[in-house]
C-alpha cells in the first residue's frame, strides 16, 4: 500500500553525517523547556536518547503518575509524544533541523504508570527535505514486546523556522541562551 510515509522513487538510504555523535554519546537536550526532552519542565518526559550506529538512536522514558490518561495507564497522547521526541532526535545523526510532518502511531498494549518505555528509532530513507523514519517503544527491556509503534515523515527546516513562528518572548530568550544558539546555528552548516 502506498501512504503519504512510502518514500517515493528516488528516496535514498540515509547518510550518517561525519560529525555524528558517536554510537552510545547521549544526545542531551535541544531545548530546557521542551516537553519531551527538556529538564526545565517539572512534567515533562525528560527522555533521554543517545546515539545508536547507522542513523539510529535508542532513549528511554519513565511513565510517571503526571502521564496518565485511563487510571493508572499512561496517556496515549504522551506515548505518541515519546516516539515523535525519539524520532526528531534523529536529526543530530545527520545534522539538520527537522519537525514532524506527519506521525502515524499504533498502540499495540496499554502501558502502565511506573514503566520505562525503551525506545529506538531510526531513518529509512530520504529524499531532498523530506525524512522518512520509524520507532518503536517497548516494555520490560530493549527486547520486551512493542508497546507502541510509529512511522513519521520529518521536514528538514532552517533555524527561522523558530524565529518566525515562535512566541517572541521564548525565542528571545532562546537567541539570548549562546548554547541553545550554537546548537542551532552548527546543524546549519550541512555539506
Ligand atoms: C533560536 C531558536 C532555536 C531553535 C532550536 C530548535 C531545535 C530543534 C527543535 C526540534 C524540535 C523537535 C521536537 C520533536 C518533533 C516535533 O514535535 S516538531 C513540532 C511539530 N511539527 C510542526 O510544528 C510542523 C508544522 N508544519 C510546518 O511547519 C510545515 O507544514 C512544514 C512541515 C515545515 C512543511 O512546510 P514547508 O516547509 O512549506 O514544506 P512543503 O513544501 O509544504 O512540504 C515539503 C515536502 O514535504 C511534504 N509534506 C509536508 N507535510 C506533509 C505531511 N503532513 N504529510 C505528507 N507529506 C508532507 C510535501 O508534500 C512536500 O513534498 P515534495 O513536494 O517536496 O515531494
Amino acid at each position: 500500500m502506498t501512504t503519504a510515509l512510502t518514500p517515493p522513487a528516488g528516496a535514498r538510504p540515509p547518510v550518517r553525517h561525519p560529525d555524528a555523535p558517536a554510537p552510545g554519546e547521549p544526545l542531551g537536550s535541544h531545548y530546557e523547556h521542551c516537553f519531551g526532552c527538556g529538564g526545565g519542565q517539572p512534567h515533562g518526559l525528560h527522555l533521554e536518547a543517545r546515539a545508536e550506529e547507522g542513523v539510529a538512536v535508542t532513549a528511554e522514558f519513565t511513565v510517571t503518575a503526571d502521564h496518565q490518561g485511563a487510571p493508572g495507564l499512561a496517556h496515549g497522547g504522551v506515548l505518541a509524544t515519546a516516539l515523535d521526541e525519539t524520532l526528531g532526535s534523529l536529526g543530530w545523526l545527520l545534522r539538520v533541523i527537522a519537525v514532524t510532518g506527519r506521525l502515524e502511531t499504533d498502540f499495540v498494549r496499554p502501558v502502565p504508570v511506573g514503566t520505562a518505555l525503551h525506545l529506538s528509532a531510526e531513518v529509512t530513507a530520504v529524499h531532498g527535505r523530506k525524512i522518512y523514519a520509524t520507532a518503536t517503544g517497548r516494555t520490560g527491556g530493549p527486547d520486551g514486546p512493542v508497546a507502541v509503534r510509529a512511522d513519521a515523515l520529518f521536514i528538514e527546516v532552517k533555524v527561522d523556522h523558530f524565529i518566525d513562528n515562535g512566541r517572541p518572548k521564548e525565542i528571545q530568550a532562546a537567541m539570548a541562551d549562546p548554547d541553545t544558539q550554537r546548537r542551532a546555528r552548527a546543524f546549519e552548516v550541512n555539506p
